[in-house]
């Protein structure tokens, strides 16, 4: 059976994208929200990010068949305590949450009784709040489900199928290899951002503003991820701390590798590294898993 009634908890750009998604793809399936901050419940209103939005965490869980976190990974355990008492007893508990190893845990002990079935839509923008959402940011992009030992295979199916249903590719993965393979495919890449364009401001008090004034496209795509939300992100570095730290030893020794091929003059070295990394971003677009999709706006914008 899938499910009925989706509840919400957190209304930003996740959340509003997920409530949004239901009405224009699963629209027989009832959704209700909640988020902490009476603005932004203010704001999904007036967006109608949800058919319902509560201004009690308990009122808005409450039927709901699939409760989905929608907060910062530091959050978690706060949002599921405060609506714990609403839950049906059979209610599936999942989230969004960049991170699955700590999540999991945390929610496992927050709501001991209940099946909790993580999960993490590889899809968002730099962008947050509730007026971010867009109804289109799942489609073709990947969903990795990270249920625990022993979760029930209907249960997860039943996720599973719900993710497909907002138009995403649904892959099922060990929590602590999402973390390693995330970290060195969103959270490094963030970190190596937020640093580069922090150097690049220090150093424009030194050139008199010419750093971001001819920054070309390359830089710029650096901007527009380091602008990125300074909670979610810390949040995310100090919940798969582990898994960051291991890859990031990685990352510098081939940083190291490539300033000595620099430093030697080694052009071999560096034609040989970038034309293997051309390679790979042409497979990529080959692919079709680029980002340049024809219907990636924001149609359902106010
Ligand atoms: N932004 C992205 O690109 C992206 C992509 C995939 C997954 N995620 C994950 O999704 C989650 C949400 O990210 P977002 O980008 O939607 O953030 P956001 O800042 O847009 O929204 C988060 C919302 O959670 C609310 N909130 C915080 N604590 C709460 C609590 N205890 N109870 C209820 N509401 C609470 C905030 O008021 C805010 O409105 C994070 O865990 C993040 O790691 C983000
Ligand atoms: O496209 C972007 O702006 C993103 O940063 C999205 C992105 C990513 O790194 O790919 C960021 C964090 C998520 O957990 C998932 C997706």
């Amino acid at each position: 059976m899938s499910f009925q009634h989706v509840a919400i908890i957190g209304l930003g750009l996740l959340g509003g994208s997920i409530g949004l998604a239901v009405e224009a793809h699963l629209p027989d399936v009832k959704t209700t929200g909640y988020d902490a901050d009476p603005a932004v419940r203010e704001r999904a209103r007036a967006r109608n990010l949800c058919g319902t939005i509560a201004d009690d965490p308990v009122e808005a869980v409450r039927d709901a068949d699939l409760v989905i976190l929608c907060v910062p990974v530091g959050a978690m355990d706060a949002a599921a305590k405060a609506f714990a008492p609403g839950l049906l007893p059979e209610a599936v508990i999942s989230d969004v949450g960049s991170s699955k190893l700590s999540v999991s845990q945390s929610l496992a002990k927050a709501l001991p009784d209940h099946t909790i079935i993580p999960a993490h839509p590889v899809a968002g923008t730099e962008e947050s709040g509730p007026d971010a959402g867009f109804s289109s940011l799942f489609h073709q992009r990947w969903c990795i489900i990270t249920p625990p030992d022993g979760a029930a295979e209907g249960q997860i199916a039943n996720l599973k199928s719900f993710w497909q249903g907002l138009g995403s590719t649904v892959e099922i993965m060990d929590a602590k290899h999402h973390d390693l393979v995330l970290a060195v495919t969103s959270h490094i890449p963030h970190l190596i951002a937020y640093t580069i364009v922090g150097t690049a401001s220090d150093l424009e008090e030194v050139t008199r503003g010419e750093v971001i004034k001819y920054s070309a496209g390359g830089f710029r795509d650096f901007t527009r991820i380091a602008a990125s939300d300074p909670v979610m992100w810390r949040d995310v570095f100090l919940n798969n701390r582990d898994a960051v730290l291991d890859m990031l030893d990685r990352f510098l020794g081939d940083l190291a590798l490539m300033r000595e091929a620099i430093r030697a003059g080694d052009g071999e070295m560096m034609f040989d590294q970038f034309s293997k990394t051309r390679a790979i971003r042409r497979r990529i677009v080959e692919q079709g898993q680029d980002d340049a999709r024809p219907d990636f706006g924001r149609h359902d914008h106010e």
